[in-house]
């Protein structure tokens, strides 16, 4: 098992959802930083689950506790260490279906490699909840980021088949940004944001469940981040992303938009303007060459619908060997989407924090 990733910051996660808590390790922060803990109180927040009828309804606080590496306010340039203690576990809901394999879960795949040692209460090491550490790191990466203007902001672009317009690629704006933020149901479009509210409660109310897909701009991004050949933005990115629970895709600036396009209106044209290189359009999402070229960072990451639903399925006893109908009991979002948010913003931070650190240096952070 890969707890750990990162080159010149690394994080190591742990926990598993049902058990004593969930937490992380950050090795790589130089030593000073001065933190604002409201900062990352706030981020926790917006992905805490059980504050609506759009999340499950399991309540969580995750208070956090750190056990290391901050001393006066700052941090001391040792592992920086946190843990969120769990306390609404339920975990009865899971001891009768414990060898019933959830379709779309990690229950069969976890069981195989880990020979059924597992923890299969609340999905384990497999939950979404492990996210709520890398919403901690990313915090800090976010501070970090912030401080050097570098602004990571995103919208729901759609949920099914409900779609938004796209950020403006060129223009984006760190005030928008900065905005969307602070909204619990990030959405640029009013009426949109009702319809998608809706379809999730309709695919609630019908035992079911709904995907969608998070867009995200990062704006004042210096020119030159990025290291090919394997550390390009676009590998670095994906890699953590991907390890985000539920993530089926992610595609940068055009994307597989691009394939229909033809080299004339793909490129994105030069020019400058008091002194700045920039491009008139921004189908590259602003990377070339796995390099930043100073334009806005765009991506959009794909969530699919969330596994556990109430419907009956088919599936597997895998202890007796026989093919079962199963009902999935507890408590579960209706849809990922509106608290992946923050985690996509975190990782993004994180990712692009190693990617800094390893052109200008770990003092760059302070
Ligand atoms: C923030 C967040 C919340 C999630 N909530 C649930 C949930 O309530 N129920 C569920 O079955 N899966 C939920 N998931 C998704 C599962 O954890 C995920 O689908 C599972 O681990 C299998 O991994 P995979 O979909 O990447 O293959 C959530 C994921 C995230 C990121
Ligand atoms: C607890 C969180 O979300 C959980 C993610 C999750 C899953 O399978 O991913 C399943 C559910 O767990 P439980 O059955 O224990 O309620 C969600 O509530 C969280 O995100 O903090």
């Amino acid at each position: 098992m890969s707890g750990i990733w990162g080159n010149n910051i690394k994080v190591s996660i742990f926990g598993e959802s049902h058990g004593k808590g969930i937490g992380i390790v950050i090795d790589g922060l130089v030593g000073g930083i001065t933190l604002e803990l409201d900062y990352i109180k706030r981020e926790l927040q917006r992905r805490v689950p059980g504050k609506n009828r759009l999340s499950t309804s399991r309540k969580e606080k995750d208070t956090f506790h750190i056990l290391s590496g901050y001393f006066n306010n700052k941090t001391t340039g040792t592992p920086l260490c946190a843990v969120i203690y769990n306390t609404d576990q339920r975990s009865k809901d899971y001891e009768k279906a414990k060898f019933m394999m959830r379709p779309g879960h990690a229950d069969y795949t976890g069981y195989m490699k880990y020979f059924g040692a597992n923890d299969y209460r609340g999905g384990g090491h497999f939950s979404g909840r492990i996210t709520a550490p890398i919403v901690f790191a990313g915090a800090i990466a976010k501070q970090i980021l912030e401080k050097k203007n570098i602004v990571i902001g995103s919208h729901i672009k759609s949920i099914g088949y409900i779609e938004e317009d796209g950020f403006d690629a060129v223009n984006i704006k760190e005030e928008l940004l900065k905005k969307l933020t602070h909204k619990e149901f990030p959405v640029m479009d009013d009426e949109k944001e009702c319809r998608m509210k809706e379809l999730i409660l309709k695919a609630k109310s019908e035992l079911d469940s709904i995907g969608g897909i998070i867009e995200t701009a990062v704006v004042n991004l210096p020119v030159g981040i990025g290291s090919p050949f394997f550390d390009s933005i676009e590998s670095k990115l994906s890699h953590i992303l991907f390890s985000i629970p539920a993530v089926k895709g992610i595609e940068f600036g055009e994307g597989f938009g691009m394939t229909k396009m033809k080299g004339s209106q793909a490129n994105d044209e030069y020019f400058i303007k008091e002194d700045k290189i920039k491009t008139y359009t921004n189908h590259n999402g602003g990377i070339l060459g796995g390099i930043s070229n100073g334009m806005p960072i765009i991506f959009r990451t794909a969530f699919k619908p969330t596994p556990s639903i109430g419907k009956i399925q088919r599936s597997i006893d895998i202890e007796k060997k026989e093919n079962i109908k199963m009902k999935i009991e507890g408590r579960h979002d209706p849809c990922i989407v509106p608290r992946a948010i923050p985690v996509v913003e975190a990782a993004t931070a994180i990712g692009l924090l190693d990617l800094l650190i390893e052109k200008d240096g770990i003092g760059w952070m302070i």
